[in-house]
């Protein structure tokens, strides 16, 4: 270390205390050279106040020592002496800086220590560029940081004027400053130098007039401020993206207040409608819609307490009263020492955004044509209902309601009259149950209830009866009355089971089981139910599989004309051959059928398979013989049965005149307008029609005038079980023969068991029979058999 320009009387020892280096200062003070003084004792030259008691210099590190210089003319000047390590590396051999500093009035003066001063080495040393330039604008003098911003040699400097180290838009103002200095002693500005390869570096500059000798010259620092522009710049940036920012932006100091607002951005003001003004020196708070959010502002208030950021979407309240929801986030600003000054909040305004996914959500859960619960919402509610009530011992019901003849009211009236009906329904639901209830559509025609807490069960009943009526009166669909009806199947819970898969299928059974009763009826769910429901869902599977594997069978049952004896035409009855469980009745299989729509191709199958007889019997001679089949309502109502039927008679070559329709009067008079339309069409085709059961089904005389049919079949109930004739059906058996024969129909009596029967029928005129007495239903060859023998009933 070189100590000479050192101000101040500085000397180095070694551990011993031999001098080893000796500044100026010291040669000053102490009147020796340093040539004189090197190796000679620390004690020959201070005569330390504690020499007595302190031997080592080491010990003398950090210790205040006083005492006597003794200079080379014999003075003994009083000094204060300062002791340091010159480094602080314990693995150096010790040497030791000695201080010396004279304890009174011998202090070199400030401008005497300036004179000292290594003034080329303190400029090449300071932390920013500096300069002495003349009045023509040239550099006389300058250090190294100059050269590198100009990124110029020392040789080159000298020969620019200064005002080109500079932008030429800013030239004019550069010589501006340097003239105020030479003239008003100071001057100060901003600029960038520009570096002969392009560096930009931005500067402050402060300079002052001075002489230099009789040369007044302009003298001066530039401080590099590229940190604090960038920063600056950043800054603007940033309070720009702030001012410009689509959301609202919150400032609020929590230093010594209760967290007031300080600072909004103008997107705070779009969206509360509140200026910075209106707000200033306000807590947030005010904007807060009462007895809402509660728990998401208590989770903002604690995190704030805490100095944390937290993030939460609320609810607040707009200058004009109205409420927008706020997904808010607030970040915790501390200050350079740690401590937190400010809270930064910023406000999205999400609620279009909430709006859309509420939707979204009512959506998930809400049928869109009827707007009740779907499928998903209802599985939520039925599961808390089934927990709620197992829980609190208290029981509740699900109804399933499936509408009887949805689809005969969409193909009739159209998928608009359809969907009306279902709204219809829809609000007559809802508006029979209560709020805590739910009321769902699964789609299509079935509804489902969910009847939270219904601890009686005749009331339980009466509401689903009233339902029912409610449900099944007429609706007026552009101006055509439509008349539904429905279904009800209900289970209760936890009783008919215990989650939510159960409970349904329980009351789905029922409301099958209330189907296969005649439909638009309740019916609750019973094990016994459950047993029924079952062995008709296995029914039904395996029906199915009889029709296309062929165990269907048709027999004949022969049809006799009573002026004759002859036997002229047969009904054709399916028996279902079990390859298990052998014949199965109609009885059992048919309304499964009919339920299911399998009647749509077992009809078909019935229809192809008399025509193969009705074929068989033509090859035989045979063209007079009239097979009836019984068709369904369901085969009546296909848009193409009538198409089918002609294709089915022309490819087995059948006159239509030897087919005959039996259609049961109940089936007629549930839809008669759509029934004559098919009827008539049926006989335009040419096949025979007949009204099946007649009797029974309530025909008013104005209908039966205008089907188009050719016969009416006496149901056989009206000639009584144990062939007694002489009671009231007697009297509606005579009556109907002359009903029929008033409107040109032929009347034919089913059923027919006994002798005395079949003589009131002759006796009264009757023109057909069919039944036991005569002959039961024959398989295929039998009838032919019967046909080429010519059997005749024994009049
Ligand atoms: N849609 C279709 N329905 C059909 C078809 N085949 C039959 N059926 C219907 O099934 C019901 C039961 O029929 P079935 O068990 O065959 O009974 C018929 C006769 O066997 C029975 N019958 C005949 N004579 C007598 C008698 O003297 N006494 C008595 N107690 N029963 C007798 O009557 C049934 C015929 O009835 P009907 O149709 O009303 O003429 C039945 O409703 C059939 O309609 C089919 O292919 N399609």
């Amino acid at each position: 270390m070189n100590l000479s320009p050192l101000p101040l009387a500085v000397f180095v020892v070694d551990a011993t205390g031999s001098i080893t280096s000796w500044n100026r200062a010291c040669e000053k003070l102490a009147g020796y050279g340093a040539q004189d003084i090197r190796n000679r004792g620390l004690d020959t030259i201070i005569a330390f106040d504690d020499a007595a008691a302190v031997n080592r210099v080491a010990d003398r590190v950090n210790a205040d020592s006083t005492g006597e210089l003794i200079c080379a003319d014999g003075r003994r000047v009083p000094v204060r002496v300062t002791v340091a390590p010159q480094s602080l590396d314990p693995d150096q051999p010790g040497t030791y800086s000695v201080i010396v500093v004279p304890r009174s009035g011998l202090a070199p003066t400030r401008y005497a220590l300036i004179q000292d001063l290594p003034i080329a080495d303190i400029i090449e040393e300071l932390p920013c560029v500096f300069y002495v330039i003349d009045q023509s604008g040239h550099l006389l003098l300058w250090n190294h940081q100059l050269e590198d911003a100009l990124e110029m040699t020392s040789d080159e400097l000298p020969t620019y004027n200064v005002k080109n180290f500079f932008d030429e838009a800013v030239q004019a103002k550069i010589v501006q400053k340097i003239l105020e200095a030479f003239e008003e002693g100071t001057s100060s500005h901003e600029s960038d130098l520009i570096g002969r390869h392009g560096k930009r570096t931005p500067f402050l500059f402060h300079c002052a007039r001075t002489n230099l000798g009789s040369l007044p010259v302009v003298f001066g620092t530039g401080l590099d401020i590229t940190a604090r522009k960038e920063a600056e710049h950043g800054l603007r940036v940033r309070e720009r993206a702030m001012y410009s920012s689509v959301n609202a932006i919150v400032i609020t100091c929590c230093e010594d207040a209760d967290n007031v607002i300080e600072y909004v951005n103008p997107a705070f003001e779009q969206i509360t409608g509140y200026t910075l003004a209106e707000v200033k020196g306000k807590n947030p708070r005010f904007m807060r819609v009462d007895d809402c959010d509660v728990d998401e502002r208590q989770r903002i208030h604690d995190a704030l307490a805490r100095q944390q950021s937290v993030r939460a979407v609320l609810r607040n309240r707009r200058k004009n009263g109205e409420i927008f929801w706020n997904d808010l986030r607030i970040d915790p600003v501390a200050s350079m020492e740690g401590k937190v000054t400010h809270f930064v909040g910023v406000i999205s305004d999400v609620t279009e955004a909430k709006h859309y996914e509420r939707r979204l959500q009512h959506l998930a859960h809400h049928d869109a044509l009827t707007g009740l619960a779907n499928r998903t919402l209802l599985q939520e509610r039925l599961k808390s209902a089934i927990d709620s009530a197992t829980a609190r011992r208290k029981q509740g019901a699900l109804a399933f309601l499936d509408l009887d003849n949805f689809k005969h009211i969409n193909d009739t009236f159209g998928h608009e009259a359809g969907d009306a009906v279902l709204r219809e329904i829809a609000l007559r639901l809802r508006a029979s149950m209560r709020e805590e209830d739910t009321v769902a559509r699964l789609g299509g025609d079935e509804f489902v209830l969910v009847i939270a807490e219904q601890p009686d069960l005749a009331q339980l009943g009466m509401l689903v009866e009233r339902i029912r009526q409610g449900v099944s009166a007429p609706i007026v669909v552009d101006g055509k009355e439509i008349q539904p009806g429905t279904s009800i199947g209900v289970s209760l819970f936890p009783q008919d089971g215990r989650n939510v898969d159960q409970i349904m299928r329980a009351a789905d059974a029922a409301m099958y089981h209330a189907k296969t009763l005649g439909r638009n009826n309740v019916q609750f769910y019973s094990d016994e139910l459950n047993q029924v429901v079952h062995q008709h869902l296995l029914l039904e599977a395996s029906l199915s599989r009889a029709i296309r594997n062929r165990e269907l069978v048709l027999g004949y049952q022969p049809k006799v004309d009573l002026r004759t004896g002859r036997v002229v035409g047969a009904e054709a009855l399916v028996r279902w051959q079990h390859p298990v469980d052998g014949i199965i009745p109609p009885d059992v299989f048919i309304p499964v059928a009919e339920q299911t729509g399998l009647i749509v191709p077992l009809g078909d199958w019935v229809i192809d398979e008399a025509c193969r007889t009705l074929r068989a019997l033509g090859a035989l001679g045979i063209d007079d013989f009239v097979i009836a089949v019984n068709l369904s309502a369901r085969q009546l109502r296909q848009r193409r049965f009538v198409n089918r039927l002609a294709e089915t008679l022309a490819r087995h070559g059948v006159a239509p005149g030897r087919l005959e329709l039996e259609v049961t009067e109940s089936q007629l008079m549930d839809h008669p307008e759509e029934a004559r339309e098919a009827l008539a069409q049926l006989k335009l085709l040419g096949v025979r029609l007949s009204i099946d059961d007649f009797g029974t089904g309530y025909s008013s005389l104005s209908h039966l005038q205008r089907f188009p049919v050719d016969c009416i079949k006496i149901d056989r109930s009206f000639l009584g079980g144990t062939g007694d004739l002489h009671n009231g059906h007697a009297v509606i058996t005579r009556a109907i023969i002359a009903l029929g024969h008033n409107l040109q129909l032929q009347v034919i009596a089913e059923g027919v068991e006994t002798r005395e029967q079949l003589t009131f029928l002759r006796d009264h005129d009757c023109d057909q029979m069919q039944g036991y007495y005569f002959s039961a239903a024959l398989a295929r060859d039998g009838l032919q058999d019967m046909l080429r023998r010519d059997t005749r009933l024994d009049m």
